[in-house]
């Protein structure tokens, strides 16, 4: 499972926790404005926006989980099993792999309005990178500093739908789960009054206790709620630390620790790693399940105009700050 939020203080943030029980080696991965950007069915792109998220570089192509490029628009890939659907080639539509979906928008455009209108001659199609990597079974937000859409593929065609929640998790489709937070309306950050009845005498004898029914299970429903929830009555300062420190926060509420959730080969599926990029300084931070210090790579801090890919490492390992 994973989520992913946009969220604004000061500055504009976006981004998700990766839910998964193997990691495919990726690396928080820049690509730089003159990267020879290949598509199987589009015209390459020689010169394009820079690009910072993370990925897994596979024979020197960047296959983007999620990402921001140098103008802040953001977007992220999350599991839609089952519901995905790719399509054949259609030689009146722009044809795009869905793994190179993410570098084809963000490398040609500024905000969602933009590629909203991309997404109008779009056709994702049923192309895998390899045999070794079949197609992911994705649907995915977009997001600029303004606004936040849903992109999926499914059997009836392409569908775009705004995201006044700025949030996205896996199954069912999205307007399920932005109709569901209709049954949360009560849940309140605030202390709940007695509305049961007049003639009992009830107070709350807790505090937290205005948040009694929010699900604290980790399907993707609940955690859609529990994230939006913990989004919209954040509270959170405007410096940087504040905000990146709360925008991990967030996601924490809605994080799977080891065990808690099985496949069955005896595996368990677990949040790999949780990022925030800041959508206006294009600071790509990150933890990881082992290594709950942030880190940070800066897009700007590269050579933009290069033609070569950089990627970082994750730091995976705990870093333990000893004081004595
Ligand atoms: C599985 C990841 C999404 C995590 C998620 O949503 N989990 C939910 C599980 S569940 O359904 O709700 O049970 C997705 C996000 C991005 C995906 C990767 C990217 O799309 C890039 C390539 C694309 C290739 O086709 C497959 C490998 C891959 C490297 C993908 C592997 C995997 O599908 C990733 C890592």
């Amino acid at each position: 499972m994973c989520t992913a939020i946009s969220f604004e203080t000061k500055d504009h943030y976006f981004g998700r926790n990766l839910d998964l029980d193997v990691s495919y080696t990726e690396m928080v991965t820049i690509t730089p404005r003159n990267f020879h950007c290949y598509f199987r069915k589009a015209q390459d792109m020689m010169s394009h926006y820079a690009l910072i998220g993370m990925a897994a570089v596979i024979d020197h192509y960047p296959l983007y989980y999620d990402a921001t490029n140098e103008k802040g628009l953001s977007m992220a890939g999350l599991n839609f099993r089952g519901n995905a659907h790719f399509h054949r080639e259609d030689p009146d539509k722009d044809n795009i792999a869905p793994f190179e979906f993410i570098p084809w928008i963000l490398g040609q455009c500024e905000t969602v309005e933009e590629a909203k209108m991309l997404l109008s001659k779009l056709n994702l199609v049923d192309i895998p990178f390899s045999e070794h990597l079949p197609i992911a079974p994705l649907h995915w937000m977009i997001s600029d500093q303004q606004q936040s859409i849903v992109v999926k593929s499914v059997k009836e065609g392409l569908k775009v739908y705004d995201n006044p929640a700025g949030v996205l998790a896996n199954n069912p489709e999205f307007g399920y789960h932005l109709f569901n937070l209709n049954q949360y309306l009560s849940v309140t950050a605030s202390a709940p009054e007695n509305r049961f009845s007049k003639q009992l005498d009830l107070k709350p004898y807790s505090l937290g206790m205005g948040g009694i029914g929010l699900p604290g299970d980790l399907s993707s429903t609940s955690r859609f709620v529990r994230a939006a929830f913990a989004k919209f009555n954040s509270a959170s300062g405007s410096s940087e630390a504040d905000s990146v420190g709360q925008f991990f926060h967030i996601l924490k509420s809605v994080a799977q620790p080891k065990g808690l959730n099985a496949l069955e080969d005896g595996k368990f599926e677990y949040t790999l790693y949780s990022s925030c990029c800041n959508m206006d300084k294009r600071i790509y931070y990150y933890t990881t399940y082992d290594n709950s210090q942030i880190t940070a790579v800066d897009l700007h801090a590269e050579d933009l105009d290069s033609a070569q890919l950089v990627s970082y490492p994750l730091i995976s390992s705990q870093q333990f700050r000893f004081v004595n």
